[in-house]
């Protein structure tokens, strides 16, 4: 696998393309002309990923068209983007690696569903894991699972873009690594608001713990598996992503914990907080597959304006108590 192309030159795409040029020819398609000439004449990418050096192997595209040649595609365009991409590019052959966390708003589908509705024909993959791309592109590590359904695809993928200090660990379950990459966003906005509204680590902790048992629920009741939710791309990412107001989804709780409207902070932004999109779609697809997200349930009430801080914090904390693990 010589040449990797990165589809879409937003932050995670910019760092990819760091991983992937260290192994060998990189080329990298950006939508925004800016991005483009950013990179070609000063090898940086000064809008989404501003002040990191990148590597001058890195070629850089504004045609979708150039990617036909590459063998292998890592696909990093936000997740209600991803269908119209990849309907764009050419008819392709080659493995897409999906690195987008979210779900689809019209149809409440995974990443790899639409990938294979539109590019029948590639082999696919998931990549998702605890990975802030500034850390990633700056070279220090971390590790992902690598989600592949064929195993030699999939250790061909890994062998292509496994560095000393970025670690792909290969797993089968394509379904659980984008679960839990999806879920993490929403329950970070949850934990961002236990954070804007000062309500302690004791209860931030509580959340993750809560959090991840929704994650597992609906995960499970897809199809996911245990191992799989418990891993890096679920509570590794869930950790991290909880963690940090690096995170955009836990930024964006924590302004609306602080007292401003979901409106306000997601009006005129360029960079995507993914779990502002996937809140409602996946507490749509809770309630289909009969899976209980109070959390869930609780993030798509603030961000649509339809219950308070104090309310939603009040909803949560009267829930009659359970047995854990029930
Ligand atoms: N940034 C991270 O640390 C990180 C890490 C892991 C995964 N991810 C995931 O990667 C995906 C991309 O996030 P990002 O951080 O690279 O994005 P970003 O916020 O840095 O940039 C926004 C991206 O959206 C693209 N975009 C905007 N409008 C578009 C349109 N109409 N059609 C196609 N593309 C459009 C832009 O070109 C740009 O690539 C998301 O699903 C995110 O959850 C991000
Ligand atoms: O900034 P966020 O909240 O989109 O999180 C970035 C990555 O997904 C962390 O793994």
């Amino acid at each position: 696998m010589k040449t990797i192309g990165v589809v879409g030159g937003g932050a995670w795409g910019t760092a990819l393309a760091q991983v992937a040029a260290e192994g060998g020819e990189t080329l990298l398609w950006a939508r925004e002309t800016e991005v483009v000439e950013s990179i070609r004449n000063r090898h940086e990418n000064s809008l989404f990923l501003p002040g990191i050096a990148l590597r001058p192997a890195i070629a850089v595209t504004g045609d979708l068209e150039d990617l036909a040649a590459c063998d292998a595609l890592l696909v990093v365009t936000p997740a209600q983007h991803m269908r119209s991409v990849l309907a764009a590019l050419p008819r392709l052959r080659i493995p897409l690696i999906l690195c987008a966390k979210g779900m689809e708003e019209a149809t409440t589908k995974l990443m790899h569903d639409v990938a294979r509705e539109e590019q029948p024909e590639s082999p696919l993959a998931v990549l998702s894991g605890p990975t802030f791309a500034h850390e990633v592109a700056a070279g220090l590590p971390a590790a992902v699972t690598l989600a592949v359904e064929d195993r030699p695809v999939g250790e061909a993928l890994r062998s292509r873009l496994a560095l000393p200090w970025f670690r792909p660990y290969l797993s089968d379950d394509v379904v659980g690594a984008e679960i839990g990459g999806a879920v993490k966003n929403v329950l970070a906005i949850a934990c961002g608001v236990v954070e804007g509204r000062k309500l302690g680590l004791n209860a931030r902790s509580a959340l993750i713990s809560r959090g991840f048992a929704e994650m597992t629920r609906f995960g499970l009741a897809r199809g996911a598996r245990a191992d799989t939710l418990a891993g890096l791309s679920g509570l590794g990412d869930l950790v991290l992503t909880c963690s940090s107001t690096n995170s955009r989804n836990f930024s964006l709780g924590k302004g609306l914990g602080e007292g401003s409207s979901a409106a306000a902070l997601l009006a005129d932004r360029r960079t995507v907080a993914e779990g502002a999109f996937t809140a409602p779609v996946l507490a749509r697809a809770a309630q289909d597959a009969g899976v209980d997200m109070p959390i869930t349930s609780a993030v798509c009430a603030l961000l649509s304006g339809q219950a308070a801080v104090d309310d939603v914090v009040e909803y949560l904390l009267s829930r009659p108590l359970k047995v854990e693990g029930a």
